[in-house]
This record gives C-alpha cells, structure tokens and sequence, in this order.
C-alpha cells in the first residue's frame, strides 16, 4: 500500500538517530567557537560538515568522540548522545567509547609499526581476539572492508609508513574499522590525497555508508556533493543550514549558504 508522503515525512522524522548533538557550545578560553548545534547523525547516512576555514567544524566533530577533552582550554556544553546515552557522563570511558566512534584526520598517520600491527592494535587493546587466528581474521576482514587487502596481503609485515599517502588513509581507516565501530568521524580526510587516491578512499566512503554513522569534514563542495546525503552548512560557529545534499547544493533556504556555495566567501 501507498504511504502518503506526510506519513513518510513522520517516518523520516522519528527514526532514531545513531548520535545525536543538542544545543552544543563550545569555548576555546573566551573564543566562542561553536554556538548552539543541534545535529543528529544516522546509521546508513554520510553527512558531511562544510563551511569556511575557522567555523568550527572540525572542533565540533572533535566533540562527537571527546577527542576536545585533550586540550586544556576547551570546554564544551549541551548534550551530546550516542544511541540515547550521554557521552559526556562521568560513567562513560572514553576509551571504548573512541572505539565506538572512531576518527581518521587530515593527514594519514599510520603507528611506526607493521600493516598487520597497525590494524591489530585496537583488536588488541580492546581484546577482540582469543586467538591468533581471531586476529588475522580481524585483520584481513578490516583491510577489505578498507579496499586494501588485495594491495597488501603479501607484506603485511612491511612498515605502515613505506605504503603511498592514499594507502596510507585506507590503512588508517581499516585501523578504525577493526574495532567495529558504529561511527566514523573524518576531517578532512583527502586532503593530503591526489585525485587517484581522493576518488579510491570516496568509494570505500561510499560503500562504507550502510554500515556507520560516518560524518565528513570537508573543503570540497564537490566532496560533499559526491558523498554525502545530508550536508551542514557551518559559518562563523553557527550551524546555517543543515538537511539533505542536493537541497543544499541545488535549493539552499540561508543567504549565507546560498553565497557560500556560490563561492562568494569562504
Ligand atoms: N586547539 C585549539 N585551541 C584554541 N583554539 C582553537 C583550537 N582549535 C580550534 N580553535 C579555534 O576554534 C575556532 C574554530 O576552529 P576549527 O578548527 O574548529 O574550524 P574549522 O572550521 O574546522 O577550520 P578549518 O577548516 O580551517 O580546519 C577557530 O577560531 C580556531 O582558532
């Protein structure tokens, strides 16, 4: 039976999101940096976070695995949760909970260690394993998922750092992907990439999609455009604009969106 389109929208509305951001500020000392955001992300959804340099989009992302709780002048208010439960709860270990919600950063930055120990790491600590075999295991599922496997299963042994920069990003996203993670955070992640590599690591985001929560730092519009479903807009610690990519791009409700992806600032 046809479902009419208000029932649709009611459907869309009340899915749960995976994480959920309400009303988050966040400070650098006085330096306001991101003023009130309310954002959600779902499970089978790419969003990608965009705007000019300095609007706090990567320090936003940052708050999302606690990964701000490292710098001393950073104090961060709202309330952020990650299937209903409050990341910022004293009970909450930062730890499993960056296993929960890995991250892969601007430049790739494999551990001074072997393939295989750069993808076995997080398996290790976390104690995913029982067995050697459970290990590899772990291992050559992560580095398919990652589109790496076929490149590097006869040196996995070799250095993680001798691999090319865009190997080097998908080894860093395998190391993530070994933990199960249920959401992945990526700022910037092609930046230091040429367009082969750019257009390799866009695909395994692609196909990545329907399994994580995965949230996207972007200067690319046309990244954004590539390989997000739903697109936030940031400008000057605001949250502009946010719903799905080809409104955006193709029909922004926001002035200030509207001339940025027009590229009259920014
Ligand atoms: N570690 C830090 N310590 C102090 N201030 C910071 C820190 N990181 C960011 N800021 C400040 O917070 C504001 C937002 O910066 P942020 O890096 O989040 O923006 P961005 O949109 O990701 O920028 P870019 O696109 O250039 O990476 C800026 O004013 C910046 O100077």
């Amino acid at each position: 039976m046809y479902k009419m389109a208000s029932e649709l929208e009611t459907m869309t509305e009340t899915r749960k999101p995976k994480m959920l951001a309400e009303n988050v500020n966040v400070f650098y000392g006085t330096n306001h940096a991101v003023k009130g955001i309310t954002l959600d992300l779902h499970q089978d959804e790419v969003t990608a976070l965009i705007g000019p340099s300095g609007c706090g989009k990567s320090t936003f992302l940052r708050c999302l695995n606690r990964m701000n709780d490292t710098v001393a002048s950073c104090r961060v208010e709202g309330r952020i949760t990650l299937d209903g439960e409050d990341i910022y709860a004293s009970r909450i270990d930062v730890v499993q909970l960056r296993a929960r919600v890995g991250m892969v950063f601007q430049k790739p930055n494999p551990f001074p260690k072997s393939i295989y120990d750069n993808v076995a790491y997080g398996p290790r600590i976390h104690g995913l394993a029982q067995t050697r075999t459970d290990l590899d295991e772990i291992v050559s599922t992560a580095l398919e998922k990652a589109g790496l496997w076929n490149e590097v299963k006869d040196r996995l042994e070799s250095p993680g750092t001798a691999l090319s920069g865009g190997q080097q990003q998908r080894l860093c996203i395998a190391r993530a992907i070994a933990v199960n993670p249920e959401v992945i955070l990526m700022d910037e992640p092609c930046s230091a990439l040429d367009p082969i590599a750019t257009a390799k690591v866009e695909a395994l985001i692609d196909e990545l999609k329907g399994r994580y929560a995965i949230a996207i730092v972007t200067h690319s519009m046309q990244q954004a455009a590539r390989v997000s479903q739903k697109t936030a807009f940031f400008h000057m610690g605001d949250l502009v604009e946010h719903g799905d990519t080809t409104e955006i791009f193709t029909a922004p409700k926001q002035e200030r969106t509207r001339d940025y992806i027009t590229g009259r600032f920014g």
